[in-house]
C-alpha cells in the first residue's frame, strides 16, 4: 500500500520519505512523502478552482449521490480499510471492524441524509410606519460553502474523525484540502482512491501528508487561500492553529483534548458502572478523547468499586499499544509521576511482558490509581492511555464540584438508577456530552464537541453544516 497525497485530482509522492511505524512491533512497515510547500499551496489552488468549477455546480441532490457513492466506496473495499488501520495504529481488529471503519462509511450517508431535511427560514415582514406599504417584505436565508476548507485530523481514530469532517464539508459544498496525522497516513490515502473512483470534480477533494508544526500541517493552516480550519487534536495544537490562522481571521471548529469524570453513585448497578468504566477507560488502549481518566464514587461503594475495577483491569488481554514510542515514553513518564505524587497502583503501572515479538512495540499495562490529590497533575492532565484515577465523593455537590474541576470539559459519564438525580446532575456538568449509565452511544445528529479547553464549536447533523456554510439573509420589498 503506497501511501501518496491527492492533488488536483492526482496521485503524487512529493517530497521527502518519512518512516511509518507498526506499534506493535515497533518496526518499521513502510514511509510516506512530506509534502513540500508548493505542493500545499497547490493543493489550495486546486480547491478553490474547484469551487469556480463542475464541483462548486453541484446541486445538493449531486452532491449527497457523490457522499453515497464514497460510503458504498468504502464498504466495497472494506478489508483493506481495516487491515490499514490496523497496521497504522495497533488497534484490535475487532475495533477497527465495527467501530472506524463502519462509523466512516455512516459518516458519509449521515451527511448524504441530513442535506435533504434541512429547513431554511422564511419571515414575513411588515415594518410599521413606512408609507404605502414599503415596510412590507419577504425575508428568507438560504446557505453558502464557506469556500476552501482545510482539515486536520489525529491518529487515534484515523479515519473516523477524518471523514466526520470532510463528508460535511464536502456536504456543504466546500472543496476540502485535508492533512491527517502523519502517524496514520494509510486510511487516508485509500479515501483519496475511493473519491477518486467515485469521480468527485479534480479539486473538490485533495489530501496532502506530512507533520504539524512548520510542516504541511502549519503550511495549511497558516495559508491565505484557506477559508475556515477543522481541527481535532491535542489543545496546545489547536492554540498554535490559532495563532498561525489569526492574521487571517480564519474560522475555526476545534475537536481537542479532554480529562473526563465518572460520576458513580451508591444507587447505581455496581456492576454496570464497573463494565462501563472499563470500556469508557480501556477501549482503545484509552486513546479515545471520550475516554474517562478521572472517576468519583460514592463513599458507600468506593472500596467495593475500586477492589472490581482493579480486578478487571488486571485481567484485561488482547489490547494495543500505545501509537509511538514517544506517545508510550509520555504515558509511562504519568505512571512514574503518579507514584511520586503519592498515588496506590491498584493495577498495571508499567510494561506488559509478552514473550513475543509485540514487546518491541509500544504497550503498557491499563493501569488504576488511587489515594491522589485533586490537585496532583496526574489527576489535571490528560495522559491519553489506559490509565484512570479513582476517587470518593460523599454529596451530590461535590460530585458535581469535582467533575467541573479541570480546564477541559468534553465527555462525562454519570452512574445512578435515580432519574431525578440523572436530570438534576447531567446538565449541571461542564462538558459538551453527558452520558448517563453508557458510555459513547453515538446519535450522528447531535451536538458534539467540548467547552474550555476541550474546543471550540459542535460538531454533527445541523451543527456541522452550520459551521461548514454563511447564511444569507434576502430581504425582498413586496
Ligand atoms: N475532542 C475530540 O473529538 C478529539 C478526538 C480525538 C483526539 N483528540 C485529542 O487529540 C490528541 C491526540 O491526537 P494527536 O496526538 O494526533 O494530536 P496532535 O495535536 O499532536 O496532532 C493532531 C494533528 O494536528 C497536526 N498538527 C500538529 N501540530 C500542528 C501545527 N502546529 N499546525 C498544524 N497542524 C498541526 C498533526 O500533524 C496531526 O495531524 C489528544 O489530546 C486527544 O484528546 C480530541
Ligand atoms: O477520540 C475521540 C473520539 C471522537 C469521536 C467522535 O468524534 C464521534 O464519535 O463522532
Amino acid at each position: 500500500m503506497r501511501v501518496r497525497h491527492y492533488v488536483g485530482g492526482g496521485f503524487r509522492t512529493d517530497g521527502a520519505p518519512f518512516a511509518l511505524v507498526d506499534p506493535v512491533t515497533g518496526g518499521e512497515v513502510g514511509t510516506a512523502p512530506e509534502a513540500p510547500r508548493a505542493l500545499v499551496d497547490e493543493a489550495v489552488r486546486s480547491a478553490r478552482a474547484a469551487l469556480s468549477g463542475e464541483w462548486g455546480a453541484a446541486s445538493p441532490e449531486e452532491r449527497s449521490a457523490a457522499l453515497r457513492r464514497i460510503a458504498d466506496g468504502i464498504d466495497a473495499r472494506f478489508e483493506e480499510f481495516v487491515d490499514a488501520e490496523v497496521r497504522d495504529t495497533g488497534k484490535p481488529r475487532e475495533l477497527a471492524a465495527t467501530v472506524d471503519i463502519p462509523r466512516a462509511a455512516g459518516n458519509f450517508r449521515a451527511y448524504a441524509d441530513l442535506l435533504y431535511g434541512r429547513p431554511e427560514r422564511a419571515y414575513s415582514t411588515r415594518v410599521p410606519g413606512w408609507s404605502g406599504g414599503a415596510g412590507q417584505a419577504l425575508n428568507y436565508t438560504v446557505r453558502r460553502p464557506l469556500g476552501v476548507v482545510a482539515i486536520i485530523s489525529p491518529w487515534n481514530l484515523p479515519l473516523l474523525l477524518l471523514t466526520w469532517k470532510v463528508a460535511p464539508a464536502l456536504a456543504a459544498g466546500n472543496a476540502v484540502v485535508a492533512k491527517p496525522s502523519e502517524e496514520t497516513p494509510t486510511t487516508a490515502t485509500l479515501l483519496a482512491e475511493v473519491i477518486h473512483e467515485a469521480g468527485l470534480p479534480a479539486g473538490a477533494f485533495n489530501l496532502v501528508h506530512g507533520h504539524g508544526a512548520d510542516a504541511a500541517g502549519a503550511f495549511l493552516t497558516g495559508h491565505p487561500g484557506v477559508d475556515a480550519i477543522a481541527f481535532t487534536g491535542e489543545s496546545a495544537t489547536g492554540a498554535a492553529i490559532m495563532r498561525n490562522a489569526a492574521d487571517h481571521v480564519t474560522p475555526v471548529s476545534f475537536e481537542l483534548g479532554g480529562k473526563n469524570p465518572a460520576l458513580v453513585f451508591a444507587d447505581a448497578d455496581l456492576e454496570a458502572a464497573v463494565d462501563g468504566t472499563v470500556r469508557s477507560s480501556f477501549t482503545h488502549s484509552g486513546q479515545i478523547c471520550l475516554c474517562t481518566e478521572r472517576v468519583y464514587v460514592e463513599r458507600p461503594v468506593f472500596d467495593e468499586f475500586v477492589e472490581r475495577l482493579g480486578e478487571r483491569a488486571r485481567k484485561l488481554d488482547g489490547y494495543g499499544p500505545m501509537i509511538s514510542a514517544a506517545h508510550r515514553d509520555k504515558v509511562l513518564s504519568y505512571y512514574r509521576l503518579a507514584v511520586e505524587e503519592g498515588a496506590t497502583v491498584v493495577a498495571g503501572g508499567g510494561v506488559p511482558v509478552f514473550g513475543d515479538d509485540r514487546d518491541n512495540g509500544f504497550h503498557v499495562e491499563p493501569t488504576v490509581l488511587t489515594g491522589l490529590p485533586e490537585q496532583a497533575r496526574t489527576v489535571r492532565e490528560e495522559i491519553f492511555g489506559p490509565v484512570c484515577h479513582v476517587a470518593p465523593f460523599d454529596t451530590e455537590e461535590e460530585a458535581v464540584r469535582l467533575a467541573n474541576d479541570s480546564e477541559y470539559g468534553l465527555a462525562a459519564t454519570v452512574w445512578t438508577r435515580d432519574l431525578s438525580r440523572a436530570h438534576r446532575v447531567a446538565p449541571r456538568i461542564e462538558s459538551g456530552i453527558v452520558w448517563v449509565n453508557c458510555w459513547n452511544l453515538r446519535d450522528l445528529r447531535t451536538p458534539f464537541g467540548g467547552v474550555k479547553a476541550s474546543g471550540i464549536g459542535r460538531e454533527g447533523g445541523e451543527y456541522s453544516l452550520d459551521f461548514f456554510s454563511e447564511p444569507v439573509n434576502v430581504c425582498i420589498q413586496i
